[in-house]
């Protein structure tokens, strides 16, 4: 359960009476997620979500990623946007966090999409890309491909804990990937996390695309990337399904022609994304607090993806 601030009925009860949103009915830890902390919401008025922003999430970013909600909505997409309070303002404070209370989105996450359920949510990175052409702010990837070095060597030889030898082989593996690495690729902005839980689906309809704490200005086959490694394989990284990740690419390619180059380059930016995740993951093994009720995610299910990548041969062939 992601859940590191505690929020109590008192405060909670307080913070609503800033919004135009009724009286706090009920209110429960979300299980799922390991970024911020996130509580379902019920009032007189309906159902929320409310986020408090943890570790990874800058409060100086939250206008950003409004702004983009707020975009991407106006354009018609299934995305949360934050609900204003009385005074107008949306991001605000709660047991001594950044705090929003957002829309609440229909629909479920699924552990195991279909092809039919993968080329939908191609389709909506495609459409998110489209949409984002016109939004004018831009903001550095702050897990971007210029950040993994750093991050690896923050997580040192903390790496060997995850992995007997993992710190000297993924040394190794950071230094190809990035060696291969084209900074050139077409850029927009990206969300740069849409694993199959941060898109809400009803059947094989596509109805929220959530978490956009990522969000960035960045190259957009990376993004496609991103998914591909995410929903293409079990949870454990161990069984791979190149029949997802292609209608994953079918569905973008509705609204967005992958060009030459970043089919040449796509095979690589997956690697790079593996690479990104485990990571994230390693570093979340090594340093989350013993008391937060979260459940870690195994960053060696991307050490298995990065060995499937690296041995396939060209995605394309
Ligand atoms: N706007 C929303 N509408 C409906 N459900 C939501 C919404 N936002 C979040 N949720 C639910 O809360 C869960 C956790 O949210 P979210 O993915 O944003 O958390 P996180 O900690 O940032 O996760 P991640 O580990 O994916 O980065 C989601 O899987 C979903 O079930
Ligand atoms: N989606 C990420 C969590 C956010 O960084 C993961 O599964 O590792």
């Amino acid at each position: 359960m992601a859940v590191y601030t505690l929020v109590s009925t008192e405060s909670l009860s307080a913070f609503l009476q800033g919004y135009a949103v009724g009286e706090l009915v009920s209110a429960k830890g979300i299980a799922e997620g390991v970024e911020n902390t996130n509580y379902l919401v019920d009032t007189t008025a309906g159902r929320f979500i409310l986020t408090l922003y943890e570790k990874r999430v800058a409060a100086g970013d939250l206008p950003y990623f409004m702004a983009l909600l707020d975009h991407l909505a106006a354009a018609g997409l299934p995305v949360p946007r934050a609900i204003r309070g009385s005074d107008g303002v949306a991001i605000r404070a709660l047991e001594g966090r950044p705090a929003c209370l957002i829309e609440f989105l229909p629909g479920v996450s699924l552990s195991q999409p279909t092809r039919a359920q993968a080329r939908a949510a191609g389709v909506s990175l495609g459409q998110l890309h489209r949409a984002a052409e016109d939004f004018p702010e831009v903001r550095a990837n702050s897990m971007g491909a210029d950040q993994w070095r750093p991050l690896f060597e923050r997580c040192g030889r903390g790496l060997d804990a995850v992995e007997p030898g993992l710190h000297d082989t993924l040394a190794e593996e950071l230094d190809r990937v990035l060696a291969a690495w084209d900074p050139a690729l077409p850029r927009s902005t990206i969300h740069a996390d849409l694993f199959p839980d941060n898109v809400l689906m009803r059947g094989d309809a596509v109805s929220g695309l959530i978490d956009f704490y990522f969000a960035c200005t960045d190259s957009r086959a990376f993004d496609l990337a991103i998914m591909h490694t995410a929903w293409s394989f079990d949870a454990t990284g161990t069984h791979g399904d190149w029949a997802i990740g292609q209608a994953l690419i079918d569905g973008y390619q509705q609204s967005i022609q992958l060009t030459g180059e970043e089919r040449a380059a796509f095979q690589a930016l997956c690697e790079g994304a593996c690479i990104r995740f485990l990571l994230s993951r390693a570093w979340d093994w090594l340093n989350t607090p013993a008391d937060a009720l979260v459940t870690r995610k195994d960053p060696l299910a991307y050490w298995r993806r990065l060995q499937t990548y690296k041995n396939q041969g060209s995605l394309f062939a």
